[in-house]
């Protein structure tokens, strides 16, 4: 097939001005957040080896950009932060019992079907926190988020937080065997409760695990959904992860954002290294991930410095339709001038962009239709012929 000269890789994307302006506000607007809360920025390569960062980011394998440097190694596009700032933290910056704090900003790679018309290139704001394994690490990474997102302006949004260990342990548990775990997994996180619910009463299980299974799903909602859980686990490993989130709801009540939060029993990612605690964040209106995050405390080992581990993104592209405002661009003012008063016309432009103001300095001779060119600004001073004054159009 032969490519039309204007045609750009399946979903890739530019940017232009409008777009450019409002992302570079929120990514700001939460970068300053994130700061204020003691976190580190730092970048990261693009390329990475598929052995080690891509086999570790989680992401399925038909969605990674994969290609060959000179000497044979396969590369990949990064398909999300956490993996690389694990790989980082593991070889570098990770002292054993001093809990590191790391935040990004940065595009990451996930390779779309043609049909799905989703961007493959997308911006990520998130934090890592690695080091800590109490639920106090998990609350605060919770609520930096949402307070990043207020920062940035959204103000109708809803949390869900689940388990992963508690949904594993009560799979486990009845299934026994990961294949079947697995299958079961999927609809969740596929969001296909009927087709859960259906596979569920196919199976060859007693009526109480069925129950189990089917109960799985009401379990949403306040506190309350902990304490229902908590009748009905039947394994260590259920309790266990059902205290963590029982103190995690205290946590994040103590941070003042429970009214932002839900609870949610049977949430699943797509990313595969949770361990623990995860969470997803929905814009109210839209019905898309905004962002997510979530503790993977078995990731680090991957890079042989095990360590737990907690974060959060969030995807800027969302965010801004979730926004659904217009930049309000800043005032603009064009300077048109003539070759023999340049001098002057520079020196003008020099002082408005000292103090502040944006300002184009724009030759007469270089515009061929002066109506559409100057109607793109605010206002229009005309710095022209020999000597005489300046006019002002608006
Ligand atoms: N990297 C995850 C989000 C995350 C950050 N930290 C933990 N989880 C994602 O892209 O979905």
């Amino acid at each position: 097939m032969r490519v039309f000269m204007f045609e750009k890789p399946l979903g890739m994307r530019d940017t232009l001005p409008d777009v450019y302006q409002i992302k570079r506000r929120l990514r700001e607007a939460m970068m300053e957040e994130i700061e204020t809360w003691g976190y580190s920025f730092i970048e990261t390569p693009t390329l990475e080896y598929d052995e080690t960062v891509g086999s570790a980011s989680a992401i399925l394998d038909q969605q990674l950009f994969k290609l060959l440097d000179r000497e044979g190694h396969t590369l990949v596009l990064r398909p999300d932060m956490t993996a690389p700032i694990a790989r980082l933290a593991a070889s570098k910056l990770y002292e054993e019992g001093c809990p590191l704090r790391l935040a990004y900003a940065a595009n990451v790679f996930r390779a779309q079907h043609r049909e799905g018309g989703r961007p493959a290139e997308f911006e990520q704001v998130g934090v890592e926190y690695i080091g800590d394994g109490t639920t106090y690490a998990d609350a605060e990474v919770i609520s930096l988020m949402i307070f990043a997102l207020q920062r940035a302006g959204l103000r109708h949004f809803t949390v869900t937080i689940g388990h992963i260990g508690y949904v594993d342990a009560l799979f486990f548990d009845i299934l026994r065997h990961e294949q079947r775990v697995e299958t079961l997994r999927r609809f969740l996180y596929e969001k296909n409760y009927v087709g859960y619910r259906e596979h569920v009463k196919s199976l060859p299980l007693s009526s109480i695990d069925r129950d189990r299974l089917l109960r799985l799903l009401t379990l949403r909602g306040g506190e309350e959904a902990v304490a229902e859980a908590k009748a009905f686990a039947m394994t260590e490993e259920e309790h266990r992860a059902l205290d963590e989130l029982k103190q995690l709801c205290e946590h994040v009540k103590q941070y003042g954002v429970a009214d932002m939060v839900k609870l949610d029993m049977s949430l699943v990612s797509h990313m595969s290294y949770y361990t623990g605690v995860l969470f997803e964040v929905y814009a109210e209106n839209v019905g898309f991930l905004l962002g997510n995050g979530g503790r993977y405390d078995e990731l680090l080992a991957k890079f042989h410095r095990p360590s737990p581990a907690t974060g959060f993104s969030v995807r800027l592209d969302r965010l801004m339709e979730a926004l659904g405002e217009k930049q309000q661009q800043g005032k603009t003012t064009c300077i048109m001038f003539s070759q023999e008063r340049f001098a002057e016309a520079y020196a003008k432009a020099k002082e408005m962009r000292q103090r502040g103001e944006k300002v184009v300095l724009q030759q007469v001779a270089g515009v061929r239709d002066m109506d559409q060119f100057t109607a793109a600004f605010d206002d229009v001073v005309y710095v022209l012929g020999k000597h005489g004054k300046d006019e002002r159009s608006c």
